[in-house]
């Protein structure tokens, strides 16, 4: 059996990475791995981390200025690939313009699609845009889609996807952390110096911020909101700044000189991972941390003002509070006012960390191939 995954971004390659890493051990499973080369600095330790075996890179795709111009490159590059090799799966993830195009070119060329987090909707097609019209898209051209939940699992049956199609397997995002938090131990040396000179006597607020529509006010209001944490003293606020230059100018222009507050480089994810297993608490616009938080039994701060993660909120780890300064100070007060660390003990609704397991298994069982024809 042969199967191809797709993948551009970094959290594609995190919560890929245990799937690749399950179907790379599969007796009888030739894996080929096709990466656009996006995030190629965010990306940095990741495909090592996994024992990821790229063996398909995509060319010029980065340097195409436009989105349509990215996705058809994608598509003709992948395509290529499947009429030179006969594929028993394309895998996609999430909601990216590499998932769009793999899973338009499987499609296209007859070959079943798998689609790893699958039935995330906002119900808004143009928020988050592209993102939802991926989603939409990607269910169309998918065989079999596994939801990371019940209720994505849900909104796919609303959207008329037979029952036997839809597995709810958990999110691959639990896997990857469970994996790295094992694989760099507790006497863990983080790779970034500064992360590993900073100090442990105070209470660890986690922070990241990089959301297309928070750029702008909404930011600024959430970096004021750091910063007046930032003068508690009690409090040391950490924050990987996103690439993104206008995201970086904003936040050196609100927190470049304020105390207590860490303004680090987008971390490698096991010092990232790291962090998230000292911090008492998250305040994030970013959908994997979201997933992440309540892995780790953390409360989070989510800075928006809808989210397509609603079993986070649900479950009692996460709170929405948009760019409400006063909703991001007193929330983290409120969550840091005693002296130890308050883990929240509940289930966690993103799954057990057997995600990528169930997802090899069912795509080398030969009782799938049957959806194929149906
Ligand atoms: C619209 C939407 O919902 N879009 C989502 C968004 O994904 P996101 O919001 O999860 O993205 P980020 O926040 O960038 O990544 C998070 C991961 O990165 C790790 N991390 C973080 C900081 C750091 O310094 N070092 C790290 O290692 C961290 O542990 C976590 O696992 O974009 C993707 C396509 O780009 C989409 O597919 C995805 O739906």
């Amino acid at each position: 059996m042969r199967i191809l995954v797709a993948f551009g971004t970094r959290p594609e390659i995190i919560k890929l990475g245990p799937v690749c890493r399950e179907l790379s051990r599969k007796p009888g499973v030739e894996l080929d791995v096709f990466w656009t080369g996006q995030h190629i600095e965010l990306a940095a330790g990741l495909l090592d981390l996994f024992e990821i075996n790229v063996t398909h890179n995509g060319t010029d795709i980065m340097s195409e200025p436009g989105l349509a111009g990215k996705y058809s490159l994608m598509c003709q590059q992948i395509e290529r690939l499947l009429k030179t090799n006969k594929y028993d799966w394309v895998v996609v993830q999430g909601d990216t313009a590499t998932a769009a195009a793999a899973a338009t070119a499987g499609f296209l060329n007859h070959v079943p699609v798998a689609h790893v987090e699958a039935g995330l909707r906002t119900d808004n097609m143009y928020s988050p845009w592209p993102e939802e019209f991926n989603r939409r898209m990607i269910a169309l051209a998918t065989t079999l889609h596994f939801a990371p939940t019940k209720a994505s699992r849900d909104n796919l049956l609303a959207e008329g996807i037979a029952p036997e199609k839809v597995l709810n397997v958990g999110n691959t995002v639990v896997d990857a952390l469970l994996y790295t938090r094992k694989t760099i131990g507790p006497n863990y040396r983080p790779l970034d110096p500064e992360v590993a000179d900073l100090p442990n006597d105070k209470k660890l607020i986690l922070a990241t911020l990089h959301r297309r529509e928070n750029i702008g006010e909404p930011i600024r209001n959430v970096l004021r909101a750091l910063g007046e944490l930032g003068r508690d003293g009690d409090k040391l606020i950490v924050l990987p700044v996103h690439l993104n230059p206008e995201v970086r100018a904003t936040v050196l222009e609100y927190l470049g000189d304020v105390p207590n507050v860490r303004l680090l480089k987008p971390l490698q994810y096991p010092d990232f991972v790291h962090l998230l297993s000292r911090a008492s608490v998250v305040v994030s616009d970013s959908g994997g941390v979201q997933e992440e938080a309540p892995t780790f039994g953390l409360p989070i701060l989510i800075t928006r003002d809808t989210t397509e993660r609603p079993e986070v909120i649900e479950a009692g780890f996460g709170r929405l509070v948009g760019s409400d300064f006063d909703a991001i100070v007193d929330g983290v007060r409120k969550l840091t006012s005693s002296d130890a660390v308050q883990l929240l003990h509940k289930a966690n609704p993103f799954g057990r960390g057997d995600a990528a397991a169930q997802i090899a298994h069912h795509l080398t069982a030969s009782g799938e191939q049957s959806l194929i024809a149906a």
